[in-house]
């Protein structure tokens, strides 16, 4: 392969191209407007349901009547777009932030850009993993084929040379090349295709489904109660269009067309969070089922190590420059990994220079094997191949290895080395076209490099705690069983037993399930053992977190519930298949991420209980009175502004929570059963029903007093007020104590409380609002009373933790 006799574009120019023919990209993602989201609200049949009510307000009741409603509606729809637009625009800045990257060469150096700003003339730099970034003419070839079934549907990866056109999309497979950018964006072929299928829309994630699906089931119990109580009330004797504008209002109130929103909420803003903290989520779907790991299957390299590898030793140490000439004709100029880099800089260090001519054959590590070949032709003519990987993998190709080098294979990999092997063989200057396979024998040997890579700092204290969560660490790695063991044991994976991939090959299913669940440490596997250690695990009943990089590590990581690609050693492929992407690489980055998913999953559990509670008890205080024949609690202009109070605690408030103390102590949840299950059920209704019985209370106290109905409906008010406010911070932490939880450490509930109880205040006691929404003022005490019942009634709420807990 040439060595850049092209230094292609520079910035200046790829700016000014990229200005003249827009960005490389197929599909521009639609804009997240807020007035396009207040517009699709508006048309909500929730707020065509609300402004029938404001219409026939204003039929029956009149102009102020009619004003308040349409004020409350603009009240209520400003709140909901303004929550989807956070929501929808967070989950938008997501995809940005893992927008694909590509290699080019600028101005002589190798960049890594957006693929985005790739532009016509770029040279791309194209290596095994790589998604062609745009259509582009191969320049420079080296045992290159890229698998185009994206395009083509043919499966097998066809070979390319120079003067070959490979297309955006297509997958590098094997070798090296280079090509010049021909085409970008809607003109790549790609872009053709694609424009004929137009966009498509994320899915749904099974949790938004099911939320739809529940929400779907309670619509039904709402309107059969809006439409019950109404009619019983008439049946009564009550005013007809008094008890439509209750039904009506009711079932505004009661729909919980909020559920799915509160998803959207939880699930975009904590994803955008965490992005934010180098784990990448691409799809809302890793949100949610992260939390729910019980095992965590990790690569070594990078991930529990630093990646920052170390030439350690060479052996023989007297032949230095022999040994580190030899690997060093293995080491990828374009680019190379963190160990041909180590090799480099050692070789670089000891005037050792890169072989002088021209590669004519390459192999990478990978399809089974684990060391990289690379045929030269040097200036002279003469060809000599270059071997370095895997020592056994080597040693089988050599003619004789001295048994001293076993012995020190030996010593250097129980020290967590990475050891490879180099050795080289003179070939016949005629064999240039033999396939590489074929020259692999005979090989001379040259040593053993030795490379340190440590364990990441604090690595060892963040497996302590994940194990303490109930989740098992496994470390599925290419390297050699004895160093795997020694980096496990220095980070705290259980290393008694190591298996290997050709152990592993040896077991059936049946077999396997049962060895993964004492065995931690696989070493020299491939892809496809991990993708069968994902599956053993998943028929244990296990939910796998799994990392990748690699090109064949796409299997795995589609099979794993959640598949994670690493972001600095991953290739595009690797980043394809996974729903996150690790932006450090760090293992610690991941149990943040799984730690933080069980926060996601509580903090939505809260907020859904939260509001089917409040809404269990606001058709209790409803069916109540009308079956017993008294005046209702609430006209229907206060149930929906009771509404918008709720709806903004569940959607907003939960959202903002702080993670449980117990979050990473826990055990994972087992059962991934609904979202409400029989205990959340007797939750619900049992602080739904603590609701009901404190305005209830206020409201007999009310009328006990002898109250003016005005009246009666004030304390009552009061009573719901502050009890849906004690209700929601109670409900902030499932099993502990709220003051032991914090009581004040929600920013957004202690705002929303504090207008809650600003706005119960200046509706009782400020005349226009107070006449607005009906009330009448109430004495003091009777208010004070009022409050103080809720706050009594609800305490069982916080009482009943003891119980649980
Ligand atoms: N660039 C290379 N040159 C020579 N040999 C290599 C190279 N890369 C990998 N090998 C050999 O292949 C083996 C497996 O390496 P690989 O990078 O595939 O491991 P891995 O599965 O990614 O493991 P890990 O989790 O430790 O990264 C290494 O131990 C080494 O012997």
């Amino acid at each position: 392969m040439k060595t850049s006799v092209h230094p292609g574009l520079t910035g200046v120019e790829a700016a000014a191209r990229l200005a003249r023919l827009g960005p490389n990209r197929l599909f521009t993602p639609a804009p997240v407007r807020f007035w396009a989201i207040a517009a699709e609200e508006i048309r909500e049949p929730m707020i065509l349901l609300l402004l029938g009510v404001g219409v026939l307000y204003s039929v029956w009741g009149g102009l102020g009547d009619a004003t308040t409603i349409f004020v409350v509606i603009l009240l209520l729809v400003t709140a909901e777009v303004v929550n989807e637009f956070r929501a929808k625009r967070a989950i938008g800045a997501l995809e940005r932030l893992s927008s694909p990257k590509a290699r080019v060469r600028r101005s002589g150096q190798v960049i890594t850009t957006d693929t985005e700003m790739v532009v016509p003339g770029d040279l791309l730099i194209l290596s095994p993993g790589v998604r062609v970034a745009a259509d582009a003419t191969l320049t420079d070839t080296i045992n290159f084929s890229v698998d185009e079934s994206t395009l083509t549907g043919e499966s097998l990866p066809a070979e390319k040379s120079v003067g070959d056109v490979v297309y955006a999309g297509t997958v590098v497979v094997a070798g090296e090349g280079e090509g010049e950018v021909t085409a970008t964006g809607g003109a790549t072929r790609l872009g053709q295709l694609a424009a004929q299928l137009g966009s498509v829309k994320p899915p749904k994630t099974p949790l938004q489904l099911a939320m739809k699906s529940l929400a779907k089931k309670l619509v039904w119990v709402a309107v059969s109660f809006s439409i019950v109580i109404p009619l019983i009330g008439i049946a009564r004797g009550g005013d007809v269009k008094q008890m439509i504008l209750t039904g009506l209002s009711l079932a505004f109130a009661t729909i919980p067309e909020e559920l799915p929103i509160i998803i959207t909420m939880v699930l975009g803003l904590g994803a955008y969070r965490l992005s934010r903290q180098n784990f990448l989520v691409k799809r809302l779907r890793a949100a949610e089922t992260l939390g729910d790991a019980t095992v965590i299957l990790t690569d070594k390299t990078g991930t529990l190590t630093e990646s920052r590898m170390q030439v350690a030793s060479v052996w023989p140490p007297e032949q230095e420059h022999t040994v580190l000439e030899a690997a060093v004709g293995t080491v990828s100029p374009e680019v190379p990994d963190p160990l041909e880099q180590a090799v480099s800089e050692r070789a670089h260090t000891l005037g050792v220079a890169t072989p002088d001519g021209k590669i004519v054959q390459l192999r990478h590590p990978g399809a089974g094997r684990r060391s990289k070949a690379v045929l030269w032709r040097h200036q002279d003519g003469s060809l000599r191949l270059h071997l370095t990987g895997a020592p056994e993998e080597i040693f089988d190709h050599c003619r004789e290895v001295p048994a001293t080098l076993r012995a020190q294979l030996a010593e250097e990999t129980a020290q967590g080395r990475r050891v490879v092997a180099a050795a080289t063989r003179t070939i016949n200057a005629q064999s240039a076209e033999i396939p590489l396979e074929e020259l692999e024998h005979d090989l001379d040997i040259a040593g053993l490099v030795a490379l340190a890579d440590p364990p990441r700092p604090g690595v060892h204290a963040t497996l302590a705690q994940v194990a303490g969560a109930g989740i098992r660490t496994l470390m599925v790695t290419g390297d050699h069983p004895a160093t795997a063991a020694a980096i496990a044991r220095e980070v705290g994976i259980p290393a008694d037993r190591v298996l290997t991939g050709e152990e592993l090959d040896q077991l059936d299913d049946a077999k396997l399930a049962q060895v993964v669940q004492d065995v931690s440490v696989f070493a020299r596997a491939t892809p496809q053992h991990k993708y069968r250690l994902v599956q053993a695990l998943q028929k244990n009943g296990e939910v796998v977190a799994v990392t990748g990089d690699g090109v064949n590590d796409a299997l795995a990581l589609k099979a794993a519930d959640v598949g994670i690609a690493m972001g600095i050693r991953g290739t595009d492929v690797a980043k394809e298949a996974a729903q996150a992407v690790l932006a450090d690489d760090n293992y610690a980055t991941l149990a943040h991420g799984v730690f933080e998913g069980r926060h996601f999953f509580d903090n939505l559990r809260k907020g859904v209980n939260y509001y089917l509670a409040v809404k269990v008890g606001l058709i209790a205080i409803f069916l109540l009175p009308v079956l017993v024949g008294l005046p209702l609690p609430f006209s229907p202009i206060q149930i929906i502004v009771l509404e918008l109070f709720m709806d903004l605690a569940a959607s907003a408030g939960f959202v903002a929570e702080p993670a449980e103390a117990d979050i990473a102590r826990r055990q994972p949840r087992r059962a991934r059963g609904a979202l409400i299950d029989g205990a959340a059920l007797r939750t619900i209704l049992f602080k739904g029903g603590l609701l009901f019985a404190a305005v209830m209370a206020a409201y007999a106290w009310a009328n006990w007093r002898g109250l003016a109905p005005a009246q009666v409906q004030a304390c009552a008010f009061a009573a719901w007020m502050i009890g849906h406010v004690a209700l929601a911070f109670i409900s902030r932490s499932d099993r502990d104590w709220i003051l032991h939880h914090g009581l004040f450490t929600n920013r957004i509930m202690n705002l929303w409380a504090i207008t809650a109880v600003v706005f119960l205040l200046l509706a009782i006691y400020l005349p226009p609002l107070r006449d607005a929404l009906h009330f009448a003022s109430v004495p003091p005490t009777d208010l004070i009373v009022s409050m103080a019942l809720a706050l009594l009634v609800t305490a069982p709420a916080e009482l009943r933790k003891g119980f649980n807990s």
